[in-house]
């Protein structure tokens, strides 16, 4: 840990923690401890130090699909132990707009869970898996500070160092093995509105059961000794539990050990049994042949008397243990017992973790209830105030999630039209085979609104009341894919799972099934998915037993997968079946509602506060910017330029990163966008796009976001009347009329494509 500043040391503690409530009055609303303060101060410093800018637009990169394989390969038996407690951790937060993430040690993001609405607004800031999130990459953060503080970190809204992550709040702890190494880190984020002081105790207490779930399969066959102070605590998260090798040596220690001893693990790690407790291991093990054998009295080193319970791998320990010899050899596995009177391995198992997780939030739920967020259910009730109470947990938490309302409405079909016409022709062809039972394929750009198109197309059918699923095939790894889609039988897995699953196809049921990213299905589960649509039957893994399954399918890929076909790495079949309907999302630089997009997304940051007007020059920016990344790039921005105005009335130059500045002032205009900055009313009809027109991309037309493009509208004042002012309206009144495509306007004009850009660049060059 860095030390205190100088200067810092130089104030008195309260002038200095009235300092820091000054700088982040968001987070000093929580009156948060003085260890708190300090450690969020000592990682601004550490951020600064690394020249982080709190502007900036954090690296939202992920990694690769191969490198993400990799890392979580790398940390599969993390992963194994972790994802049932991930599950159990978000049924007692779910509908609170949360997201639970797994990260590995390095911070890297390796699985999430959470509520849909909120994942949504997660992934503009990149919590999602394949992004790091160590501190030196987002700056403070409770999963990078966690890892570097080595302890449990809340980081919240305006602790975040960079603005960008600002309307978070993060609680995390770190995930330790049994001899003290960081495996991973634990943690839940949401929107710093939702905060509950009982997420950190959460987060705490699933960490250790992944931890404890390690230490019992790392020592699974040595004796590990459960203690505690007072007897019923045993069997309970509070134990400590110490693993112990023939020779009597302590091998390792659960994270209760090491408070209730007071040692570190390297220090526990010196000991032997009868160091630690006072009494030789042969004694111990005697103690409980007997299979009525109650817990034992011990002392701690300290003096301190504790009730000590065995557990171990009683007929291969019997047969190893003789006379406190190690004999070394190498044992088979054999399934776990316990004698009678000790608890049974699955007392520190899936049922007691989940009922010491549901007991942990209902006593929260209930000692500080009124923090609950409007809509969050105290765990349990859910089924009795669902209006079906009797339909499974799966299905009411897939409900719950599609439902989730962050104050952001579910999107239906008229509210994703703001007045662009390709906008429009998409949503034209979707509503005429709604309810038909068409499967439809989104294709667009990514960030284009693949996903909100597909839940606005759910939202408007017949199912609407039925779940809404969405699998993201590239976000699973390959390994996992067909578990998560089809589900699995009883005992179909030998790892820390062993109880079923139900698949997401079958949670689908009577709803919809969205497989967003299906360009990323690996080629091996097409066949089975091609199959499962055909039958409309799915068999979990390890089952013989079919179940029936009534799923509208839509799905959605930013990939070329007529190339991928020819590639042999698409089937084609499934192709043919995925693809009742197909509709192209246009990307953002081609849309001629940019404005009245960007007054939505600042609606949803301000959250039914007053909304900031564009400045006119943040207006020509956004018009000029090629938007790579879509929608959730513009969004992202506007999220800094919110933050960053906080109760300015207007957004300008000042409020938005310099990278985003600079990128824009390179990039020319882009027609349809420029008819987006006023020259045109936003949602006034353009005229329709002739055939071919809207239908064939800018992209495909050789237009892309860098190159010089022309603006469209009526003639400038004093424009009008000369003769270059009417060629240039004529121009622009074919690429009104073409929707923005340039080929085919000079097509209709007899010009070549150059002299378009040539005169229009000339007027831009001339206006500017
Ligand atoms: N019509 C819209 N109005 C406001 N926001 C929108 C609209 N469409 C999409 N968004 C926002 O843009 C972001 C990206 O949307 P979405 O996830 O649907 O895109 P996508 O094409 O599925 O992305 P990806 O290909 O990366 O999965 C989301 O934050 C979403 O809320």
């Amino acid at each position: 840990m860095s030390s205190i500043p100088p200067n810092a040391s130089a104030l008195s503690a309260s002038r200095r923690q009235r300092e820091l409530l000054q700088q982040r009055p968001i987070a000093a609303s929580l009156a948060l401890d003085g260890s708190h303060l300090h450690s969020i101060e000592e990682s601004h410093q550490r951020c600064a130090a690394l020249g982080l800018r709190r502007i900036e637009s954090p690296d939202y990169s992920p990694l690769g699909r191969s490198d993400l394989r990799l890392v979580r390969e790398r940390n599969q038996r993390l992963y194994v132990h972790a994802a049932p407690i991930m599950e159990l951790l978000f049924e007692q937060i779910v509908r609170t707009q949360s997201l639970v993430l797994l990260t590995d040690a390095q911070g890297t993001i390796l699985h999430s869970i959470g509520d849909d609405e909120f994942v949504d607004r997660a992934s503009r800031v990149a919590l999602q898996p394949g992004v790091n999130w160590s501190e030196c990459a987002k700056g403070t953060n409770a999963i990078g500070t966690a890892l570097i503080d080595e302890s449990p970190t809340l980081v919240h809204a305006d602790e975040h160092f960079m603005h960008a992550n600002h309307f978070l709040t993060c609680s995390a702890a770190p995930i330790l093995d049994p001899r003290g190494n960081i495996l991973g880190v634990l943690d839940v984020s949401s929107d710093y509105h939702g905060y509950h002081q009982h997420t950190m105790a959460l987060v705490k207490m699933s960490a250790r059961m992944i931890e404890n779930h390690w230490l019992n399969e790392d020592f699974r066959h040595a004796m590990r000794l459960h203690f505690h102070s007072r007897p019923e605590f045993i069997g309970t998260l509070m134990e400590g539990i110490v693993a112990v090798g023939r020779d009597g040596k302590i091998l390792g220690a659960n994270r209760s050990a090491l408070d209730l001893l007071q040692m570190s693990g390297a220090a526990v790690r010196m000991h032997s049994v009868t160091s630690l407790f006072g009494t030789p291991v042969g004694a111990v093990v005697d103690a409980f042949r007997s299979p009525v054998a109650g817990p034992l009295r011990l002392l701690l080193p300290n003096g301190q008397p504790v009730h000590v319970q065995a557990r171990c791998n009683w007929p291969t320990w019997h047969g190893g243990w003789q006379g406190g010899k190690d004999l070394g050899e190498a044992v088979e596995p054999v399934d776990e017992v316990a004698p009678e009177g000790l608890p049974a391995p699955e007392r520190n198992g899936q049922a007691s973790d989940a009922v010491v997780l549901q007991e942990t939030a209902l006593r929260a739920a209930r000692g500080i209830g009124e923090t609950l967020p409007p809509g969050a259910e105290v765990p349990g009730e859910e089924a009795r105030s669902s209006p079906e109470g009797s339909e499974s947990p799966v299905r009411s938490a897939g409900r719950g999630r599609a439902a989730a309302d962050s104050g952001v409405p579910v999107a239906n079909l008229r509210a994703l039209q703001t007045g662009d016409p390709q906008m429009e022709a998409v949503i034209g062809k979707v509503r005429r085979v709604l309810d038909r039972d068409i499967p439809i394929l989104i294709l667009g750009e990514t960030g284009s609104g693949k996903e909100v198109l597909a839940r606005a197309i759910h939202q408007d059918s017949a199912r609407a009341r039925q779940p809404f699923v969405a699998v993201n095939c590239a976000s699973i790894p390959e390994t996992l894919i067909e578990s998560e889609l089809f589900g699995y039988a009883d005992g179909a897995f030998t790892g820390a799972r062993r109880k079923g699953a139900v698949g997401k196809i079958a949670q689908a049921h009577g709803g919809t099934l969205f497989l967003d990213e299906i360009g990323d299905m690996p080629l091996a589960l097409q066949a089975r998915l091609l199959r499962v649509l055909q039958e409309r039957q799915v068999t979990p893994l390890g089952s013989s037993k079919s179940i029936e399954v009534d799923v509208t399918v839509i799905s959605a890929t930013h990939r070329n997968l007529r190339e991928m076909i020819e590639a042999q790495s698409f089937r084609e079949d499934l192709y043919y079946r995925l693809n009742g309907l197909a509709v192209k999302l246009p990307p953002l630089r081609e849309r001629s509602d940019l404005l009245a997009l960007a007054r939505l997304l600042l609606q949803r940051e301000k959250g039914g506060q007053r909304v900031p007007e564009l400045a006119p020059t943040v207006v020509d920016l956004m018009t000029r910017y090629p938007w790579p990344g879509n929608l959730r790039q513009m969004g992202n921005v506007l999220r800094t330029a919110v933050v960053m105005a906080g109760d300015e009335p207007m957004i300008t130059l000042d409020h938005l990163s310099d990278d985003f500045i600079e990128d824009a002032q390179r990039s020319p205009r882009t027609p349809a966008a420029a008819s987006a900055t006023g020259t045109r009313p936003a949602g006034a009809p353009l005229d329709p796009a002739p055939a071919g027109g809207a239908g064939e991309p800018m992209a495909a037309a050789g237009l892309s976001g860098v190159e010089p493009s022309p603006a469209l509208g009526v003639p400038g004042e004093g424009e009008s009347g000369t003769l270059e002012a009417m060629e240039l309206q004529v121009i622009r009144q074919a690429l009104e009329a073409a929707g923005g495509n340039i080929s085919v306007a000079s097509k209709r004009l007899g010009i070549s494509r150059n002299t378009i850009y040539r005169k229009l660049r000339w007027r831009n060059g001339s206006a500017a």
